[in-house]
């Protein structure tokens, strides 16, 4: 267990595949008012292509960061329909999530090309946030663990040691995402210090300094008590985060738990 209140508590929303740029733009606007004082709390939006860059217009200056929902982890070549990292940072997008269980279940995201997606995104300068999390069936077959032992060891395999601390874990039981399932705090607890034991065993000093967020129907009224709890250092936030007042509650709750 890690309950280390030097790690600055981390809320990203996960817009997945809604907001047109009017949308955004009207998100942003009714966002930034309610974070302005949300000091000590990092804040950021992954954000579909086509709105990157009004979002990153319209946040230029305040504390929200903004992230792609996926990248290539090709420099540029023959791959229709992909965005390479230079063409975020092009953008001056932040980060990018990675490995999220959809792009895993519906568009064959797979550990081998995440290996190269990590370090990729490291070495151009963007954020990387590296999503992991067991199915129901996992879960009741007693194969949690065993899941997340080969989805952080693969993702993490190449990143090199000293930058290992800057790649930010969501783990995300993925029976709770959108479900409103939400994982018990024990549940929470258990799997986020079990990848918190993976990282050390890459290098103990960054799985103290690494985040690890939970994700799965987080909401204003279950994320108190999330957040609190020693390992879990922020949260990643779906349905919830398409609603600035919504949004904003979360990252309030995260105040309370810094
Ligand atoms: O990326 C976010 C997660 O998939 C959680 O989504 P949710 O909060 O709608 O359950």
């Amino acid at each position: 267990m890690s309950d280390d209140r030097t790690r600055t508590p981390f809320i990203a929303g996960n817009w997945k595949m809604h907001k047109t740029i009017a949308e955004a733009e009207a998100f942003v606007a009714g966002l930034l008012p309610r974070v302005a004082d949300a000091d000590g709390v990092e804040v950021s939006l992954c954000v579909p292509f086509t709105a990157l860059q009004a979002v990153v217009d319209s946040t230029r200056g305040s504390r929200v960061e903004v992230y792609a929902q996926n990248m290539h982890e090709a420099p540029e070549g023959a791959f229709t329909g992909e965005v390479s990292a230079a063409m975020l940072t092009e953008l001056d997008v932040h980060g990018a999530l990675l490995g999220h269980s959809e792009r895993r279940q519906f568009f064959g995201e797979n550990d081998r090309a995440l290996q190269q997606k990590v370090p990729a995104a490291l070495a151009a300068g963007l954020k990387p946030m590296l999503c992991v999390g067991e199915t129901e069936e996992e879960r009741e077959a007693g194969d949690t663990e065993r899941k997340l032992r080969h989805q952080v060891q693969e993702g993490l395999e190449k990143v090199p040691l000293e930058r290992l601390a800057e790649v930010t874990i969501a783990y995300e039981p993925i029976w709770a995402i959108g479900t409103g399932r939400v994982a018990t705090p024990d549940q929470a607890q258990e799997a986020i210090a079990f990848v918190r034991a993976l990282v050390a065993g890459f290098d103990k000093e960054a799985s103290e300094q690494v985040r690890v967020l939970y994700g799965g129907s987080v909401k204003a009224d279950n994320a108190a008590e999330l957040l609190a709890l020693p390992d879990v250092d922020g949260a990643l936030v779906g349905g919830a985060s398409l609603d600035p007042a919504s949004f904003a509650a979360i990252v309030d709750a995260a105040r309370g738990a810094a």
